[in-house]
């Protein structure tokens, strides 16, 4: 059975004519990204594999590069830049791409991920350089398995899908949304170590209502307005249908900012049907309860002793709200105690069950209230009392000074999240919400807030972005096969992320584990997914895996270079032949051959 497990053997214990080889060579080879090094390539492997003298003489280290990646990067002076930089590295070269980026996570995250990620989508049509991932439109249907055959591998393990109607908290970007399941997917890897080759971004293109959009002769989208209605969903069925047959019934299939209806609607028809999930919904709600969780260390209250005002009631708010209750109940208490607990706003104000203006449908209906109407957040703050804010609206500075004091004088340690996204949508800074509660507030943000400095003290806030969820959702999923994602999964993955957030932190005010630390928690993550998988026969793959953590590292995505030895220069009495051409001479200090 080890043998089964044995998945990443290392290069001595390859029989030679095993030994890797890439499959394509020449020029074709410095144009896939999976396998281009650039100048890492050895002078052996220049040789053999028909590059020596496309690529300039010097031989560089992985190392080498990266120092240069970075010097690179650091020379741009906009982070729209840098994300261009970043992205064309990681077109040219993967592994180096992954490899500047596990090695620097704090600073490259802001850029090829939120907040950054979002400008670059709003300026998609001008950033675009090459092709990622595949765009397929509503004039494909009927023939959404033959776009499906376009993209060059069978093997694959998992989807990020967005029809970019709600990018973020920007709104309707058409087409321009798929900066998102690309951004989305390299965190799969950087974060989890999915491999690349496996992942595969996807736009579904049904026009846009955008119209500064459709107005601008330079949109690369369909130039017309979204399809609903019965041919959306008809477009969506034989999408997802599509991709069984093309990949096979375990493809993980990751939806992403999804308007509101599309999203709670699909996740309610496929989530037994398919292996999905929604991350805006469901990701989001575990790491803001994971937030919670751990705020509970801080302030010392039990989950039943707490009042949640939530600002906004869409998907990441419903989706918050909703594990929440399960949470409660988890606890001992009664749906009916736990809904009380919950207090929902929208753009009409608080919702409650009479409602003059046109009434609650949808997902609100669970969250309705007994309560006479109060239109002002800062109205529903003073006479709710809520322990925690959580803003999750786009709706900038949502949360003012007088509602942030507010929270302050009624608690000692008020909860303060301001979860919309990017960064000039959350409903305030961290910097205000520290201010007017003299420090006292437990706060966090989807996009990321730097230390503030108060008095003396500094104060790191939180992010609070599904960012520390679904990479290690989506490793678990593809490593134990797990088919179908129940509900608990997520409960269980906030109370994981919650388990790991230690005293050091908290003593920050901190409520999820160190943005450094993100690669480690996604890789504990599944490992404790894995396991939870297992105990409630969630897991298709048998015989368990002996030992978890072991099979994680085996199959998880190693940014080095693989050694490209050419196999036909070496024997199977093990001397290896060395390529000498004269060049020992002109390459003398810089490489060995060997
Ligand atoms: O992408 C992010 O940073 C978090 C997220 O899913 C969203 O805001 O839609
Ligand atoms: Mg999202």
């Amino acid at each position: 059975m080890a043998e089964l497990y044995k998945t990443s053997a290392s290069k001595k214990d390859l029989p030679i004519h095993m030994m890797a080889r890439p499959r394509v060579r020449g020029v074709d080879l410095l144009r896939d990204p999976l396998l281009n090094k650039g100048m890492g390539f050895t002078v052996q492997e220049r040789q053999i594999l028909g590059v020596h003298g496309l690529i300039p003489p010097a031989v560089m280290t992985q190392s080498d590069q990266v120092m240069s990646s970075l010097q690179n990067f650091n020379g741009w002076t906009n982070d729209l830049d840098r994300y261009i930089f970043m992205m064309g590295l990681q077109d040219r070269n993967e592994k180096l791409f992954y490899k500047v980026v596990t090695e620097n996570v704090e600073k490259m995250m802001p850029i090829i991920y939120t907040p950054t990620v979002g400008l670059a989508c709003q300026k998609y049509g001008l950033t675009f350089r090459r092709p990622r991932g595949l765009y397929i439109t509503i004039h494909d249907k009927g023939f959404i398995f033959d776009v499906l055959c376009n993209w060059p591998s069978d093997n694959i393990k998992a989807i990020v899908v967005t029809d970019g109607e709600r990018i973020l908290g920007l709104g309707d970007l058409g087409c321009y949304g798929m900066g998102i399941p690309v951004g989305k997917l390299a965190l799969y890897t950087a974060l989890a170590g999915v491999d690349p080759s496996q992942c595969l971004p996807i736009m579904l293109d049904v026009g846009t209502d955008n119209k500064t959009l459709l107005d601008d002769p330079l949109y690369i989208g369909l130039r017309q307005n979204r399809v609903r209605g019965k041919p959306y969903e008809e477009f969506v069925d034989e999408f997802m249908q599509a991709v069984v047959r093309r990949f096979g019934n375990q493809t993980l299939i990751q939806f992403e900012d999804f308007g509101n209806h599309n999203a709670f609607t699909l996740l309610e028809k496929y989530r037994e049907k398919y292996c999905t999930f929604n991350d805006d919904i469901q990701g989001t709600a575990a790491v803001a309860v994971a937030g919670i969780f751990a705020s509970l260390k801080i302030t010392g209250k039990s989950l039943e002793q707490n009042k949640f005002v939530f600002l906004g009631a869409g998907e990441a708010s419903i989706g918050i709200a909703k594990l929440l209750v399960m949470a409660m109940v988890g606890e001992g208490m009664t749906k009916t105690d736990a809904v009380r607990r919950i207090w929902m706003v929208d753009s009409r104000g608080l919702i409650v069950q009479n409602r003059p203006s046109g009434g609650v449908t949808g997902q609100k209906v669970t969250f309705a209230q007994d309560h006479a109407p109060i239109d002002k957040l800062a109205e529903i703050v003073k006479q709710i009392k809520p322990t925690a804010i959580i803003g999750a609206s786009a709706v900038p500075g949502a949360f003012t000074e007088e509602i942030l004091t507010m929270m302050g004088n009624n608690n000692e340690r008020p909860i303060i999240f301001a979860l919309s996204n990017p960064t000039s949508k959350a409903e305030c800074t961290a910097e205000q919400a520290y201010k007017a509660t003299k420090g006292r507030c437990v706060f966090a943000s989807g996009s990321p807030f730097k230390p503030v400095e108060l008095e003396g003290k500094t104060f790191v806030p939180g992010q609070g972005n599904n960012a520390y969820i679904f990479p290690g959702i989506a490793l678990a999923t593809i490593l134990c096969d797990i088919r179908c994602i129940t509900e608990d999964v997520f409960l269980e993955s906030a109370k994981l992320l919650a388990s790991m957030v230690d005293k050091s932190s908290l003593d920050k005010g901190l409520v999820y584990p160190p943005l450094s630390k993100i690669r480690e928690v996604s890789t504990d993550l599944t490992e404790g997914l894995i396991n939870y998988a297992y105990k409630n026969n969630l897991a298709y793959l048998y015989p368990e895996p002996p030992n978890v953590p072991a099979y994680i590292k085996a199959h998880q995505y190693n940014t080095d270079y693989q050694d490209f030895m050419p196999a036909m220069y070496n024997y199977p009495n093990g001397l290896g032949t060395p390529v000498q051409h004269g060049l020992s001479g002109l390459y003398a200090g810089n490489v060995q051959l060997s």
